[in-house]
């Protein structure tokens, strides 16, 4: 089922000051495909987590419409929307084993006891939870509770699932883990789901489309790739995963943008609409499209290393470049065939146009 929201805003009023209002969600328009996976993500007070509330209907927008599968639910209830809600908190019952916990849904429906085994058995399968049927609440990990209560919000089948930053209290392997198998388990079912985090990886891991916001306002709405290689602006491209950030004029703009940045002049392909001649623009070159050598001719920057951390698969460096205030960040991936550059060296660093991205 698809979910369209269209100019949805919230504003909340002050509880002990009514003349005081707080817009916390701005005019969000997105159309959630069936069998989408959208996550909303954003640093903490940005209004993901009112937005997916309005859509499970816990909330009522201040203005705009909510449409699931292409019909008007303003003034349903949330318990008339068909979506469950899979929260941080497990909320499951500590009073009922794994696999009544589970039913328990059908139960309410009225289903009979011998479907509802068949059912549950089934969701026990596909969530390898087959052997814990029995077990109390108490006798679970954390990992397991969050899939014994992601089962339950499956086994309804709910046109929607709605994932409020399901994984936060795991602990950071186990939320590696748990992400996947979100992924996994959303794409067997093929339930549109909509999900909340402030984890960028946790977000590139499990979307088909990212909604990055910033106070209550959508930054951009995009697949992975997009918003991480061709963020639309300065807070998405410095919110998801690291950058460097070099300031340019527009030289001459085509297919491709000419930009001077220093001395030098280079082309750069360009996904932008807003650059114009003559103004400025920023590069936005990932730690990782930078390359570190010695050889002085054609370097974009000399600088010398202040940080150099090796992480076994790759070496970490900072560069203090001049007239920069902010180090340069640059990954070497293969630092052995690289070479190795210690604190106190002088490198050169290059890169290819190609792998860099520019923003107005
Ligand atoms: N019931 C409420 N009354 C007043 N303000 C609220 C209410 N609920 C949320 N807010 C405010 O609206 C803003 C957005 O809140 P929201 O919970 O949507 O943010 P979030 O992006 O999910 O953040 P977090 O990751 O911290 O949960 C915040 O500034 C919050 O304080």
């Amino acid at each position: 089922m698809s979910v369209t929201l269209v100019n949805i805003s919230k504003v909340f009023t002050d509880q002990d000051d009514k003349t005081k209002e707080f817009t916390a969600v701005s005019n969000v328009n997105i159309e959630i495909k069936e069998g989408e996976m959208v996550t909303f993500l954003g640093p903490s007070g940005c209004g993901k987590t009112t937005t997916l509330r309005i859509i499970s209907g816990f909330e009522n927008q201040t203005t705009g419409d909510v449409y699931i599968d292409g019909k008007l639910v303003n003034d349903l209830p949330a318990n008339k929307r068909d979506s469950s809600m899979v929260f941080q908190s497990y909320a499951i019952f500590p009073h009922l084993s794994v696999a009544d916990n589970i039913g328990f849904g059908l139960e309410l429906k009225g289903m009979k006891k011998a479907q509802i085994k068949v059912e549950v058995d089934k969701i026990m399968q596909t969530m390898g939870l087959s052997s814990l049927g029995n077990r109390q609440p108490s006798q679970l990990s954390g990992g397991q509770q969050q899939r014994v209560a992601l089962a339950r919000a499956i086994v309804n089948k709910p046109r929607v699932l709605l994932f409020d930053e399901p994984l936060s209290n795991l602990d950071a392997k186990l939320r590696e883990q748990m992400r996947t198998e979100i992924r996994r388990i959303q794409q067997k079912f093929g339930i549109t789901s909509i999900y909340v985090t402030h984890d960028q990886a946790e977000a590139m891991t499990v979307s088909d489309r990212i909604m990055v916001m910033d106070k209550g306002i959508i930054q951009q709405l995009g697949t992975p790739f997009e918003i991480y290689s061709r963020p639309t602006n300065h807070f998405v491209a410095d919110f998801i995963g690291r950058a460097n950030f070099i300031p340019a004029t527009v030289v001459t703009l085509d297919k491709e943008v000419t930009l001077k940045v220093g001395e030098k002049e280079c082309a750069f392909p360009s996904f932008n609409k807003d650059l114009k001649v003559g103004k400025s623009a920023t590069i936005v070159i990932r730690p990782e499209g930078l390359r570190i050598g010695k050889k002085e001719e054609g370097a974009f920057f000399r600088g010398k290393v202040t940080q150099a951390v090796y992480l076994g698969s790759t070496m970490e460096y900072e560069i203090a470049v001049p007239n920069r205030k902010e180090p340069v960040v640059a990954i070497s991936y293969n630092p052995v065939l690289e070479g190795f550059y210690k604190i106190g060296d002088t490198v050169s660093l290059t890169f290819d146009p190609i792998s860099a991205h520019v923003i107005s």
